[in-house]
């Protein structure tokens, strides 16, 4: 298991109630995400808040656009020093090297790059109504491999895919897993889902956990809960 694999995901609307969760949390136990939400509403200075108190910052803005714009993007991203930054893998090849290479000047100050492939919010149902005959896991090796090739260092997946993606693209590619939750949370609006222990076990190198911390009457004791199943 690597270090510190647990990233919280911060989905708040309000930046004071954002900062009283993130103080009750330990930078040692786990990273913080930030995506649209909060950086639409707070932008660079929230990130810089959050590195100030010690924390590694996921930037998950899901770039999808022309290779230019992203590339462009992605370097904003590094030069606010995010720890991890992310694209849509369906952007295609050409935009996802362009990421790649927007980033060597960086060098080990990088970010990790990853592509996102289906979300785990999608069925295989759900996937057919925008036109992919195939089913989620099928159309996720395909985004892996694409992702794979354009030199990123890994993607978003959900945790069911983990143990073939694992098997096929190696230890070094990253895979970065939503859809956590703990036996017996509430799993609102994720399809695709796992225990984090069982999300680790099967390849996940990063669980993305955001409602099971967040919303908990006591979100230091569920990350430590969770922390704990993990050891
Ligand atoms: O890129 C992501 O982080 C992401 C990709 C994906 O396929 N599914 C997914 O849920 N996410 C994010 O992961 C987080 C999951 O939050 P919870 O469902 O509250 O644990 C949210 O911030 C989502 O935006």
């Amino acid at each position: 298991m690597l270090e510190n694999p647990i990233v919280v995901a911060l989905d708040f609307d309000n930046k004071f109630k954002a900062l009283q969760l993130v103080d009750k949390l330990d930078p040692c136990l786990c990273r913080l995400k930030i995506g649209k939400e909060m950086f639409t509403l707070f932008g660079p200075d929230l990130v810089k808040e959050l590195q100030n108190r010690g924390f590694d910052v996921f930037l998950d803005l899901k770039f999808h656009d022309i290779p230019n714009t992203v590339a462009k993007a992605v370097t904003a991203a590094a030069e606010l020093g995010v720890w991890m930054v992310n694209v849509h893998a369906s952007g295609g090849l050409a935009m996802m090297e362009a990421a790649r290479k927007a980033l060597l000047p960086y060098g080990e100050n990088a970010p990790l790059l990853i592509a996102v492939t289906v979300l785990t919010s999608m069925s295989s149902e759900e996937l057919q109504l925008v036109g992919v005959h195939a089913s989620a896991a099928e159309q996720v090796t395909r985004l892996a491999q694409l992702s794979f090739d354009a030199g990123l260092n890994g993607v978003v997946c959900s945790a069911q895919e983990a143990h073939t993606l694992k098997h096929r693209f190696g230890e070094d590619f990253k895979l970065v897993t939503p859809g956590i939750r703990p036996q017996g949370s509430d799993v609102g609006d994720q399809k695709r889902i796992m225990t984090p222990k069982s999300a680790l076990d099967a390849g996940a190198d990063y669980l993305v956990i955001g409602r099971p911390i967040t919303q908990a009457a006591e979100p230091l004791a569920a990350l430590e809960a969770i922390y704990q199943s993990i050891r």
